[in-house]
């Protein structure tokens, strides 16, 4: 199959005009050939002034962030990173809502684009997205031949509105080089999960978006009224609490085909929130970065970038709005969360929240207005804020 077309800020935005990324007064899409990190590159537009919603997508990051301080990795043209600034206009103890929302809008995009059935496309609380990869292949579309606007040195397809600072003039945009940080992740971004979480240096961050610095593990305080767990995490005792790992190999839903990676920025105009997404579209397995993963193409599905990027800025659209109104989603959350009626195994690590029970199984019940899970346990029922969890049964 030949390499899949470069995203076309122009074409997504047709297919896309009435989001608050693509309306006139909007930010607007932009589109680059590669980048350090996309959230970095909008952490940085932010810190200029840059307020507008937008979307911002790489073909290819060199230095791509994951959760925990980990990389996110891709092979040029064969997946996405995006990142959204989106109005953040909510409350601190709301913003957890944020990563679930990106969970929620790539499930609905992959199945809206693709076609895939809700049985091959898993969204495990609170916002691992896995893809089964299935015994048949579904047809594979074609990439949208629409001619690509995008500069091939790698400046930005800009279409900022007045007003806002442009994108293009952000010299982070340029290509650079693993090395070439120039700013301060840890100073900037906080991770944005349900409740608490921790800054790149491990400083916890706490719902009102103060810091105070940390060992390399932490405990947690009850958020929810329940029970609360840090997230039990595998390497390096960092533990970016309220979200979970992807244990693939337990679950039989299938691969990691998206990672999400949500920040809170301050700039000049404010606190604003950036939506770090990134889509495994055409690896083939042996571009993977790790077996756990899968990409779209691994699973016969449609790898028509523009029609995902546009469909996931309508999702992303639909479901910040509901956000911004009533500061939560959790009817459209529960409805599509495979952890609600799923027999669950939550995982906590003792050494994150201080002691107890490591292992606790019981069965997804309902999601709270804070995006805890709630469990139904032999000893009744527990909200958790954090937790790693594994689907038992799976479909
Ligand atoms: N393109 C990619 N696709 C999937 N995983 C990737 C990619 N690039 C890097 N990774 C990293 O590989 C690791 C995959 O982890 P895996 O799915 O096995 O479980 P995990 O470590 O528990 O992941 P997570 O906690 O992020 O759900 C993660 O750290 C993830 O960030
Ligand atoms: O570890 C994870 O699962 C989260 C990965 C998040 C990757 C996306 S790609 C777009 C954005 N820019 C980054 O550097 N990271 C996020």
């Amino acid at each position: 199959m030949p390499a899949t077309a470069f995203p076309d800020a122009r074409a997504i935005t047709a297919l896309a005009p009435d989001t608050m990324f693509t309306r006139p007064g909007s930010g607007g899409v932009t589109c680059i050939d590669s980048t350090e990190s996309t959230n970095t590159d909008m952490a940085e537009f932010v810190k200029v002034g840059g307020t507008l919603p937008r979307m911002l997508v790489a073909s290819h990051q060199d230095s791509g962030r994951g959760r925990f301080d980990r990389r996110w990795q891709d092979v040029p043209g064969t997946a996405v990173a995006m990142s959204a600034l989106v109005p953040a206009d909510r409350p601190a103890e709301d913003w957890g809502w944020l990563s679930l929302i990106c969970g929620l809008a790539m499930v609905e995009t992959i199945e809206e684009v693709t076609g895939a059935t809700r049985d091959r496309v898993t969204l495990k609380w609170p916002n691992d997205v896995l893809l089964d990869q299935g015994s048949t292949c579904m047809s594979a579309l074609p990439d949208n031949p629409a001619p690509s606007v995008i500069q091939r040195d790698g400046s930005a397809q800009e279409m900022a509105q007045q007003g806002d600072p442009v994108l293009q003039d952000d010299p982070t945009l340029k290509r650079k080089s693993c090395g070439d940080a120039g700013h301060d992740d840890a100073d900037r971004c906080a991770s944005l999960n349900p409740g608490v979480g921790e800054d790149t240096e491990h400083r916890r961050v706490d719902a009102d978006g103060s810091r105070q610095d940390l060992p390399r593990t932490h405990q947690c305080g009850d958020s929810v009224g329940t029970a609360y767990a840090g997230a039990a995490k595998h390497t390096a005792g960092s533990g970016d609490v309220g979200t979970t790992s992807t244990r693939n190999g337990d679950t039989g839903h299938g691969g990691k085909v998206c990672g999400i990676l949500c920040e809170r920025v301050e700039g000049p105009a404010g606190t604003h929130a950036i939506l770090g997404i990134g889509l495994n579209v055409s690896m083939d397995s042996s571009e993977l970065p790790v077996s756990t993963a899968t990409s779209l193409r691994l699973c016969g599905l449609c790898e028509d970038k523009n029609l995902l990027i546009a469909t996931l800025l309508r999702r992303l659209d639909d479901h910040v709005t509901d956000w911004l109104r009533t500061g939560n989603v959790r009817q459209a959350y529960r409805d599509r969360c495979d952890t609600v009626g799923q027999q669950v195994r939550l995982t906590f690590d003792t050494e994150l929240i201080g002691g107890g029970d490591t292992v606790l199984d019981g069965i997804g019940v309902d999601v709270d207005d804070t995006g805890a899970i709630i469990v139904a346990t032999p000893e009744g029922r527990k909200a958790f804020a954090a937790g790693d969890v594994t689907h038992l049964r799976p479909r």
